[in-house]
């Protein structure tokens, strides 16, 4: 199990003129914790900096005792952006052993990872013939190599139906049971009930930290929805 494998402290970002992230003070530790909140407030961004590939204007961002972004994380964290990052003219297995190479990682981390995001009957498919859902579990694949630690996940569940979004979320819950810090971020409400902790954001802040229950029982409200316009309305108040 890892305790604190993300520590962010007065992290401020300002993207063209707007600042997006506002002097945010946050530690993420083992189990699936989750990122909701509207479009544009900060998620992506905030997923950006714990892989240390956005620039910051102030604060620290710190992945196991090492600066984001340190080459010595590479293997430790494994990232999926919203945009599948597997090429489109190699088959998934092709694409599996480009990035075991990359990575440095043996071939025979293949087979554990096309079972883990169940494409096995899909593995000698070229990418671009894939279904959207197919693909972004493809790039999930791709960022299992080598057993992460943490594991940064920008809407993973974007575009997939009820049955495949199921599939994936336990998928998470078994890895972290394995002991990978899972961090997911989503807009989707009813995921929230899901997490082990829920990070609720809005406007580059953090308004509500705890697990569901918590949150809902903080806001006397019977969903985690409910409970998120409930402290809204407060913040804003
Ligand atoms: N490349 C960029 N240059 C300038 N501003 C940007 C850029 N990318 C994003 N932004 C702005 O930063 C803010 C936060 O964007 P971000 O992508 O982090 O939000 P998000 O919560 O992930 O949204 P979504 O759920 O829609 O993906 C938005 O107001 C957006 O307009």
């Amino acid at each position: 199990m890892v305790n604190n494998a993300v520590e962010i402290r007065g992290l401020h970002v300002v993207r063209g003129k707007r600042t997006v992230l506002e002097r945010l003070d946050v530690t993420i530790g083992d189990g699936v914790t989750g990122l909701l909140g509207p479009s544009g407030c900060g998620k992506s961004t905030l997923m950006r900096c714990l892989v240390g590939v956005q620039q910051v204007r102030a604060g620290t961002v710190t992945v196991f005792g090492e600066p984001a972004g340190s080459r010595s994380l590479r293997e430790t964290v494994g990232y999926v952006t919203q945009a599948a990052s597997v090429y489109d003219d190699l088959t998934v297995v092709e694409n599996l052993r480009f990035f075991c190479r990359v990575l440095g990682v043996g071939r025979e981390e293949i087979d554990r990872v096309v079972d883990a995001v169940d494409l096995g009957s899909h593995r000698d498919q070229i990418v671009g013939r894939l279904s959207g859902g197919q693909r972004s579990r493809a790039s999930l694949a791709v960022a299992l190599l080598g057993e992460p630690v943490l594991l940064v996940l920008d809407e993973p569940t974007v575009g997939l139906d009820p049955v495949l979004r199921e599939d994936l979320w336990g998928l998470f819950h078994r890895l972290a049971d394995r002991g990978t810090a899972v961090f997911v971020s989503s807009h989707v409400m009813d995921e929230a009930e899901r997490c082990d902790r829920l990070l609720l954001m809005r406007e580059g802040r953090i308004i509500a930290d705890g697990t569901p229950a918590e949150i809902k029982e903080k806001a006397g409200a019977d969903s985690v929805e409910h409970a998120f316009l409930a402290i809204v309305r407060e913040d804003a108040g």
